[in-house]
């Protein structure tokens, strides 16, 4: 029997270890999809070091936040040296380069945040003035607002590292994206987690990305296969009420959007998103929540009611 010939698709990931493992998660669903249509693809993995990668013993917002460790790897996509990228959600910029684009988005793991903590602790068990390590403006200022007795100071690194700290460092505990844990099989490590009412997610957090030429209808065709519409829906809203705010850096910024069981009377999906803005210090935290059928407007709504309220000021003051 005549073989197809196979086209070797080469995917670009970052070489954390959670990158590196996120990448294998979504080419095995790929292999899957390829053996159950018998599509003739083969994957290849291609490791490339970031400038975030680079700089790791800075306060990221400092340095220009989240695009440092995806530039790199979209030059790559635009000189086709790659095919395709991984990226989990949160890292990535809220516009793309002309001529790259979102090819799926799978289905999210857990959003929230945890703790890692000595002894299983819960976030209202922390000892008063507990050490809690964290890199993040958003979870700092949520967290303090309401344990204003916290102290928050940076801990940076790869999960491990961060774990590693909480013992070395002398945190009480480290706030991490149970995702992450969760892809890399250390779900044990979760002392608790922290409910979304208490600390919004980051936005796109527990979803990954994945990044394609625009022109490359064969990789399209082949990621669509793996996106989760839903997923997709929740995280538009998202990165809508990101974009609205020019929250492309680090910033005290954070979002959560879930479908409602129920459809709309036209039969069309709703969505509930809400978003925060905070100073870093926890001393102002605006929450606004919305509803709506159309991703790219509750959004845009939620951040239009945030910047009434002062938004602006709080992201020009951190230099968001
Ligand atoms: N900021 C780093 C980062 N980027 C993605 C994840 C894993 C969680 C995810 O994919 O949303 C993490 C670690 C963390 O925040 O704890």
């Amino acid at each position: 029997m005549k073989q197809a010939i196979k086209r070797t698709i080469v995917v670009g990931t970052r070489q954390s270890a959670l990158a590196l493992t996120q990448t294998g998660q979504v080419i095995e669903q790929l292999k899957a999809v390829c053996s159950e249509h018998n599509l003739p693809y083969d994957f290849e993995v291609r490791k490339i070091v970031t400038k975030g990668d680079r700089i790791l013993d800075v306060m990221l917002s400092k340095v220009g936040g989240k695009g440092l460790f995806v530039k790199e790897i979209e030059e790559s996509l635009l000189n086709k040296e790659i095919d395709f990228a991984v990226h989990s959600m949160k890292d990535m910029p809220y516009s793309l380069p002309e001529g790259l684009m979102n090819g799926a988005i799978p289905k999210r793991v857990d959003p929230r945040d945890c703790l890692i903590t000595n002894g299983g602790l819960t976030f209202d068990q922390l000892p008063e003035g507990a050490l809690v390590g964290t890199s993040s403006l958003r979870r700092a200022s949520q967290l303090k607002h309401i344990r204003p007795d916290l102290r928050m100071e940076s801990v940076r690194g790869n999960i491990d590292t961060r774990i590693r700290k909480l013992e070395t460092e002398g945190f009480d505990a480290v706030v991490l994206a149970a995702a992450g844990l969760y892809r890399m099989g250390w779900e044990d490590r979760i002392s608790s987690y922290v409910p979304v009412d208490v600390c919004v997610p980051a936005v796109g957090q527990g979803a990954l990305g994945i990044e394609c030429r625009v022109n490359d209808s064969g990789v399209r065709e082949l990621l669509d296969m793996i996106n989760d519409p839903e997923t997709a829906f929740a995280v538009q809203a998202e990165r809508s009420f990101l974009g609205a705010l020019n929250g492309g850096c680090q910033i005290p910024i954070g979002a959560h959007a879930t479908l409602l069981e129920e459809r709309a009377a036209d039969g069309s999906l709703q969505l509930s998103l809400t978003g925060i803005v905070g100073s870093p210090d926890g001393s102002v935290l605006l929450k606004e929540t919305r509803l709506g059928t159309d991703p790219q407007r509750v959004g845009i709504e939620a951040a239009e009611a945030l910047r009434a309220r002062g938004a602006d000021r709080i992201l020009a003051e951190v230099g968001g």
